[in-house]
């Protein structure tokens, strides 16, 4: 099992990741200060739960857990205030008290979801992050909790760490090869900001990922969780560096808002941002071939780079100022110097983003 640590002084917490520790959870969860005497409450989706939630629930109860659970319908709707408020019913139906806590068995869809739902449901319990998704080696780490409003991304949210974070490795054995490519997509990103050597290896290590290979992933979500559970811990709330975790995103969020949630999975829109972001890099100083770097290691994971042509610039324009980085007037991008650098850069020219925009629909 491979260990780290994101510290955070009283609320530091553990990410255990490896094989058969679904089967542990009940070990974990006393070690980690889980009680029996109140319920638990798992939260999971509809792909999830035929395959993860039996015996989940059936372990938990056989240690002496009493377990209730919700299982939301796939995919982004559901970071919706609708299925949070179904949630918010099924905890009050579920008895669950200030004592209670709640199992995020999922990806990053379920992890935002229920850790919002424990970050508000009594004014705030404890939630446990178990992914199921390689993408989720970022929406588990950080305590970053949300659903959406249909003009912008994570709207509504809190800042709300779980406990632990359990990651079974095996569970990514069954994710559709859509997934694997948008969840390497925030692996690269992890090394595209912070790491060059971890930006080439995901490269070249991208067949061995895309398979699946248990040891390379094992050092790939290691990595990738090392460099966020690092930022997480010097920056919390987002003052300052934890920004460049952001990298990506404010072209990404903005095409997921106006394609309606759903068209384009997180990491493929945040691959075409990233690839923005080089452009923009380019623009603002970086030397050439930033560009041409960025889109060859996002191709080799088998991830979009282009902005698809019914993606309008003016739509795209006016959904980037919902970006929760845009403060008194001036649009604040994360720009890569160069691969494993970034910077944030506060007053990025509107007329600078609108070129970027068209260029990265011809795909230049
Ligand atoms: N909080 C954060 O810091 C943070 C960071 C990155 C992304 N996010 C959020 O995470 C979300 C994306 O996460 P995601 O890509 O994991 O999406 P997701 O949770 O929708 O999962 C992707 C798909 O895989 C299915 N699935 C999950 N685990 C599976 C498994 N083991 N086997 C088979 N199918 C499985 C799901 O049902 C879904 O259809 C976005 O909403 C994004 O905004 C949050
Ligand atoms: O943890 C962070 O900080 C991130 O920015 C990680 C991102 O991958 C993630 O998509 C996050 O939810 C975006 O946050 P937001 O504040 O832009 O909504
Ligand atoms: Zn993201």
């Amino acid at each position: 099992m491979r260990q780290l640590t994101v510290q955070l002084g009283e609320r530091s917490y553990p990410i255990l990741i490896g094989s058969g520790l679904l089967a542990q959870a009940p070990s974990f969860f006393e070690q980690y200060g889980l009680t029996k005497k109140s319920p638990l409450m798992i939260i999971t989706d509809e792909n999830v739960a035929p395959k993860y939630l039996p015996a989940l629930e059936q372990t938990l109860r056989a240690a002496g857990y009493a377990v209730v659970s919700a299982v939301v319908p796939a995919g982004e709707t559901s970071k919706s205030l609708a299925v949070y408020q179904d949630m918010m019913t099924a905890a009050i139906e579920g008895k669950l008290d200030r004592s209670s806590a709640i199992l995020a068995l999922g990806g990053g869809v379920v992890g935002d979801l229920a850790g919002f739902v424990a970050a508000t449901y009594m004014r705030g319990i404890k939630f446990v992050q178990i992914p199921t998704t390689i993408l989720a080696h970022d929406s588990s780490v950080g305590g970053k909790v949300a659903v959406n409003h249909p003009l912008a991304k994570n709207m509504i949210g809190a800042f709300h760490q779980p406990e632990l974070v359990l990651y079974d490795v095996d569970t990514l054995q069954s994710l559709p090869p859509r997934d694997v490519s948008a969840g390497l997509s925030e692996m690269l990103k992890h090394g595209l900001i912070r790491d060059e050597a971890f930006a080439h290896w995901c490269e070249e290590h991208a067949e061995a990922l895309l398979a699946l290979d248990p040891d390379t992933l094992g050092y790939g979500l290691e990595r990738g969780c090392g460099i966020k559970a690092e930022i997480v811990s010097n920056d919390e709330r987002e003052n300052g560096e934890r920004a460049l975790l952001n990298l990506g995103h404010t072209i990404g969020h903005a095409i997921e808002a106006i394609a309606g949630y759903g068209e384009f999975l997180h990491g493929e829109a945040i691959s075409i941002g990233m690839a923005g972001s080089a452009l923009l890099g380019e623009k603002l100083g970086a030397a050439a071939g930033l560009y041409d770097d960025t889109v060859r290691m996002l191709r080799s994971l088998r991830l979009p780079v282009t902005l698809p042509a019914h993606l309008g610039t003016d739509a795209l324009m006016a959904a980037m100022m919902h970006d929760k980085k845009f403060r008194e007037g001036h649009m604040v991008f994360i720009v890569p110097d160069r691969i494993g650098a970034a910077r944030i850069v506060k007053d990025v020219p509107v007329t600078v983003v609108r070129e970027v925009i068209e260029l990265l629909r011809k795909g230049e």
